[in-house]
């Protein structure tokens, strides 16, 4: 097997010097970083099993088809008050890889000003000058460029970096005109985002290399070094509960136990030097919890002992959301029929397998520009108040996506359905400066069980008005020439949510019923001084506890405006580097 798996306890040792809870994104660069020093041993468990159970997760095209199978914890989340009581199927990666595995393959950073605020809010060394040469380390870009946009600044990446960057080799002329229809709401195409400056459009480097593989942390970061003697990984092995000493008042973590799935087993592993949880932004705090350390009310409601209070933990999540206007297209400028049709499907994966080409080589999604609304604007939207420090960033991202998405659409609004022998694209807004806050919390009292994810999305006016706003910029780009002329019929393509939809009401209706996650929930252990909300301090360690800290996306204070894999790679890195500053 690829994977160096433990099938059972009495091949594991009973002591390493980091656990690291969750071989997702994060904890696989901080197993590669930290076993890098061979007198460190590095034991990694991870509740899923190795990817290549599901080897579609390296075909970016079939970055839809791998959500849902083994490699997806697919949570639920409860009725949303915020969303006349929809439910949504919150996607997370399980795996020795995590959400790396499953993601849409989107790369950025997002804007210095968000990690200079991070710093500014009692966060030492996370200034975008400190964390720039972090993003750099971990990336390298494979150059590839077959059409326009598909440009890069090579300053922005080092050459060796493990996480590879690419561009897809099929590229749709109506994600090209969507670039350049961006113009006409003021977003400028740029060539580069990846330096700081996240305003404007260009084709989205991807996490996949030159030959069209998706570039991962399992095999960007672990199979390069799986065969060091010094790092253990245990896969199909959910940690149940960190393990900890009280000793004079001091909490300190000393362990953890873990279920091996292979044999139904439960077993402790000590750790000599610290226990990382890594689990992600659901997680992190779930395991937190039951463990003994959250909000008194959880802990009492599940009669969990409680080692030590802390209220924030679970609280303050971030997340953005996204909504579209779908138009019918010409067949050649949409994939609707290649994912919708089985004979061109089939057609489409043979042609990958043979030559790597064609339209799986692409995500749904290639194609990105950010926009920051001007001042003037803000306040004529009445937003200024929530938005706080975050003026100098990106507010709107605006994304081209080659199909009908989202493709499950509420019943709540009459639809156009998706007929199998036509063809859309989607024009996409995401809101990338929210103002409302989800939580995590228990469902019961058992790892076995998911957690309770509230998202809250539009919960705060804010960004009620901020979509209203976005929407009605997605049908001033659909209705610029060079996009329109992909389009057909009437209402420049439009067919959902229709041309007749246009008060403010009814469309904050249809947001509300169509919107879903982009999957980037940070903040649930957020990096702040304990009275102002945090978890952990700036070097990852949770207050109030010794030998234990959180690397993961759930640890960002305020959440950038970008897709959130690169942010997750910089953590990890600095974090590794923080840790060996901290033993060697
Ligand atoms: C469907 C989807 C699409 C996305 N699209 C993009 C995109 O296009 N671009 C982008 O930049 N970002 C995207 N993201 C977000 C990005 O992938 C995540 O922000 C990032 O990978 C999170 O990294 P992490 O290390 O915090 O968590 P993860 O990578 O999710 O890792 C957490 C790991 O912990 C494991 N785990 C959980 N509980 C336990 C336990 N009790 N014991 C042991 N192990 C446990 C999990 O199985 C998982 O492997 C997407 C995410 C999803 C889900």
């Amino acid at each position: 097997s690829p994977i160096h798996h433990h099938s059972k306890r009495a091949e594991l040792e009973s002591t390493y010097d980091f656990v690291i809870v969750g071989g997702g994104t994060a904890g696989l660069v901080l197993a590669n970083r930290l076993s890098e020093v061979s007198q460190y041993s590095v034991l990694i468990l991870e509740a899923g099993q190795s990817p290549e159970v599901v080897s579609a997760y390296s075909t970016p095209g079939a970055s839809q088809a791998v959500l849902g199978t083994t490699l997806d914890w697919a949570f639920v989340t409860p009725p949303q008050a915020s969303l006349n009581n929809r439910t949504i199927t919150y996607h997370r990666g399980r795996g020795v890889g995590g959400s790396s595995l499953i993601n849409g393959l989107t790369y950025g950073r997002g804007s210095s000003s968000i990690y200079d605020l991070w710093a500014r809010l009692g966060n030492d060394g996370w200034s975008w000058s400190d964390v720039l040469p972090l993003f750099k380390k971990s990336t390298s870009f494979d150059s590839l460029h077959v059409a326009p946009y598909q440009t890069s600044n090579s300053s922005a990446y080092s050459t060796d970096g493990p996480l590879k960057l690419s561009y897809p080799q099929y590229v749709y002329t109506a994600s090209t005109a969507f670039i350049e229809s961006l113009r006409a709401i003021a977003v400028p195409t740029v060539t580069e985002l990846n330096l700081g400056n996240n305003i404007g459009a260009k084709q989205e480097p991807l996490t996949q290399d030159a030959s069209q593989k998706r570039s991962t942390a399992y095999n960007a970061y672990y199979k390069p070094v799986r065969n060091r003697t010094n790092l253990f990984l245990a896969a199909n092995a959910p940690v149940r509960q960190i393990n900890f000493q009280k000793l004079n008042g001091s909490v300190t973590a000393t362990g953890v136990v873990a279920t091996d799935q292979w044999t139904g087993e439960t077993f402790n592993v000590t750790a000599r030097k610290e226990v990382i949880l890594s689990a992600g932004t659901f997680q992190s705090p779930q395991i937190l919890m039951l463990s003994g350390i959250g909000p008194q009310e959880t802990l009492d409601q599940y009669g969990i002992p409680a080692y030590l209070i802390n209220e924030n933990v679970g609280q303050h999540m971030q997340d953005h959301t996204y909504f579209s206007v779908i138009a019918k297209s010409q067949p050649e400028q949409s994939a609707a029929q290649v994912y919708n049709r089985i004979d061109l499907l089939q057609a489409a994966e043979a042609e990958y397998t043979a030559n790597m080409s064609g339209p799986m080589t692409t995500p749904i999604g290639p194609t990105y520009g950010f926009e920051r609304i001007p001042e003037g604007t803000l306040e004529t939207l009445d937003v200024t108040s929530k938005l706080g420090n975050r003026h100098s960033q990106a507010h709107i991202e605006y994304l081209w996506e080659n199909i009908y998405y989202p493709t499950v659409l509420s019943d709540a609004i009459d639809q156009y359905p998706p007929n199998l022998n036509e063809s859309f694209f989607s024009v996409t807004a995401a809101l990338v400066a929210p103002a409302s806050r989800g939580n995590v919390t228990l469902q019961t009292n058992s790892i076995q069980d998911g957690p309770t994810i509230n998202v809250n999305y539009l919960a705060d006016e804010t960004d009620q008005k901020m979509a209203l706003y976005a929407f009605r910029n997605l049908r001033k780009i659909l209705a610029q020439p060079k996009l329109d002329a992909h389009t057909i019929g009437p209402d420049h393509g439009e067919v959902v949510p229709g041309a007749e939809i246009d008060d403010d009401k009814t469309l904050l209706a249809y947001i509300k019923s169509t919107l879903l996650p982009v999957w980037h929930p940070v903040g649930t252990c957020q990096m702040l001084p304990q009275e102002d909300g945090g978890v952990v301090d700036s070097r990852l360690k949770v207050h109030g506890v010794k030998g234990l800290r959180v690397v993961d996306a759930s640890i960002m204070p305020v959440i950038p405006d970008q897709h959130m894999q690169g942010p997750v790679y910089m953590v990890a890195e600095k974090a590794a580097d923080m840790i060996k500053e901290d033993y060697l």
